[in-house]
């Protein structure tokens, strides 16, 4: 199975109703996950209720398109639809002869469901001459009655053996499709050149509906599209039906035309626009605004106000990062258990690096500030604050869904990174000559930092995409009480502390 969008081009006439035709063809290409391209084999004046008239260009000029696309583009499958008239056919071909994509499908249109004529009926034998260039042919039961030069079948054991005859003179397989059959099922079938027994037979109630129009076109595109994908033409039918199926189902909804409507290709997109309705574009950005309160607190918290104008007392410094040590520990066990946890490799890179780098780094920064002031790291035994942030951390980050332990973490670098901009701002109106803490303040700021802000974001926004509203409830609260831990941590050293050798220091 190829993991790749398939590059599909439809070989087709229009429908400026959009059901039929190319229109129909990139519509189903785009819904099974393709990237569809077409080229114009004639303009068609049709809707829902009828054809008016056909204006075939050309043929050069089709054979001009076809070399467009394929002296630019790698095509990974071809479907191909009305022809119309001989010369077409034979520009097709031509160009097949020089550029066969690994897909081909044939759907052989004749006449539209509508009633129309989109084939000229003296281009019936060239068309039957190109078959087997194809390796599915999709003809519907009229069709298949001119392939096979037989009458119409009356059953469907006649039309699979009609199918077996085509696809055994032609040394291609063919798709029987029971969509005109008389009564309330509609079974598909794939036949090849060896036996008249089906390949593989699906079965199925008629969908309630006069909405067919282009349901041919819409089959045969997905299968070319499908296929690419799986290389099982029986799984990339069972997948087509299924889909097109719910295409029918929901045709009703979209009220176009008065005759025989086009089918919903996008049904199933529909749910997946009402749940991103619920979502905001950046869940991020909510989680911001509902925690604006707290951000205010930390920006007015004593400790962070005299930490930015530089009047801090050196031993609440010392014990703020004391503390901030012993919670970097904690911090890098959280950051690699949820690397653990991370269901893509990005954000498994991303979390196990910043693990590393909160032991190898960070920690390695404050233990040479705590040694430079004679204090070696890790002196005070961890605060009340920081084993509860930890904790909290660990079992966010353990115990809860991926999307909620990164909800845990990201006030670390988030709120850390805020409050970063808002000390330097201090620093730079502070009078203070030298601001004692300049330096440690400008690490806040780091380029690296923020950039790894900006990825744990990243990162949440995704996992909250694809989270439940019960998750992403849950990561709102978590958010919010990280923040609020960032807030009592900051505050922490408010009261007095003690660290190991520094008089008249507590920690709370
Ligand atoms: N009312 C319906 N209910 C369920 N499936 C249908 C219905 N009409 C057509 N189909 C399916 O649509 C596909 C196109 O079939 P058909 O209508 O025979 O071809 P065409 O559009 O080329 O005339 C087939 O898979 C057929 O089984
Ligand atoms: C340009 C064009 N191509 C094909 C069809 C067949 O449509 P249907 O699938 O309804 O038979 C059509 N009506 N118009």
């Amino acid at each position: 199975m190829s993991a790749r969008v398939p590059r599909v081009l439809a070989i087709a006439g229009t429908d400026p109703t959009g059901g039929a035709g190319q229109h129909a063809d990139l519509k189903s290409i785009a819904a099974m996950g393709g990237y569809g391209m077409s080229a114009v084999t004639a303009l068609v004046a049709q809707n829902t209720e009828g054809v008016r008239s056909v204006h075939v260009p050309p043929a050069d000029f089709l054979t001009a398109q076809l070399d467009a696309v394929s002296d630019d583009v790698e095509i990974d499958a071809v479907k191909i639809g009305m022809l119309g008239s001989v010369p077409v056919i034979e520009a097709v071909a031509g160009w097949l002869g020089r550029h066969r994509p690994p897909v081909v499908v044939l759907d052989p249109v004749m006449v539209a469901t509508s009633g129309g004529r989109l084939l000229e009926p003296d281009a019936e034998d060239a068309l039957r001459a190109v078959l087997g260039l194809a390796d599915l042919v999709t003809p519907n039961l009229q069709e298949l009655a001119v392939l096979a030069g037989d009458a119409l079948a009356s059953s469907w054991e006649e039309a699979l053996a009609q199918g077996h005859r085509v696809a055994r003179e032609h040394g291609t397989l063919v798709l029987v499709k029971g969509g005109h059959l008389a009564g309330d099922r509609t079974p598909d079938a794939l036949v090849g050149p060896e036996s008249p027994e089906p390949l593989v037979a699906f079965d199925g109630a008629r969908v309630p509906t006069d909405n067919s129009h282009g349901t041919g076109c819409s089959l045969s595109s997905a299968l070319a599209t499908l296929q690419v994908r799986h290389g099982d033409w029986a799984r990339s039918l069972r997948i087509a039906r299924g889909w097109l199926r719910g295409a029918l189902e929901r045709s009703a909804e979209l009220e176009v035309g008065h005759g025989s409507g086009p089918v919903h290709h996008f049904h199933h997109v529909q749910e997946a626009l009402e749940t991103w309705g619920t979502v905001p574009e950046r869940f991020s950005d909510e989680l911001w605004e509902v925690s604006a309160p707290v951000r205010r607190e930390i920006e007015e918290l004593e400790f962070v106000r005299r930490l930015g104008d530089g009047g801090l007392e050196p031993e609440r410094f010392l014990a703020y990062l004391d503390q901030d040590l012993q919670y970097l520990d904690g911090y890098s066990r959280a950051l690699a258990a949820l690397a653990a946890r991370a269901p893509a490799e990005e954000a498994r890179s991303f979390f196990a690096a910043g693990a590393v780098s909160c032991t190898e780094t960070e920690a390695q920064l404050h233990r040479a500030r705590l040694r430079h002031a004679g204090l070696e790291g890790a002196g005070a035994p961890a605060g009340e604050v920081t084993r509860r942030y930890t904790t909290f951390l660990l079992a966010a980050t353990a115990a809860e869904p991926y999307p909620v332990g990164l909800a845990a973490v990201l006030p670390c670098y988030w709120v850390y990174a805020d409050v970063g901009r808002h000390l330097q701002e201090l620093a730079r109106r502070s009078d203070a000559a030298a601001h004692p803490y300049a330096d440690w303040l400008a690490t806040y700021a780091d380029e690296g930092f923020q950039e790894a802000t900006r990825t744990a974001r990243r990162l949440l926004d995704q996992a909250a995409r694809d989270a439940g509203p019960a998750v992403r409830e849950r990561m709102r609260e978590v958010f919010l009480e990280a923040c609020a831990l960032e807030r009592d941590f900051f505050a922490a050293p408010a009261a007095a502390s003690r660290l190991p050798g520094v008089v008249a220091i507590e920690y709370s």
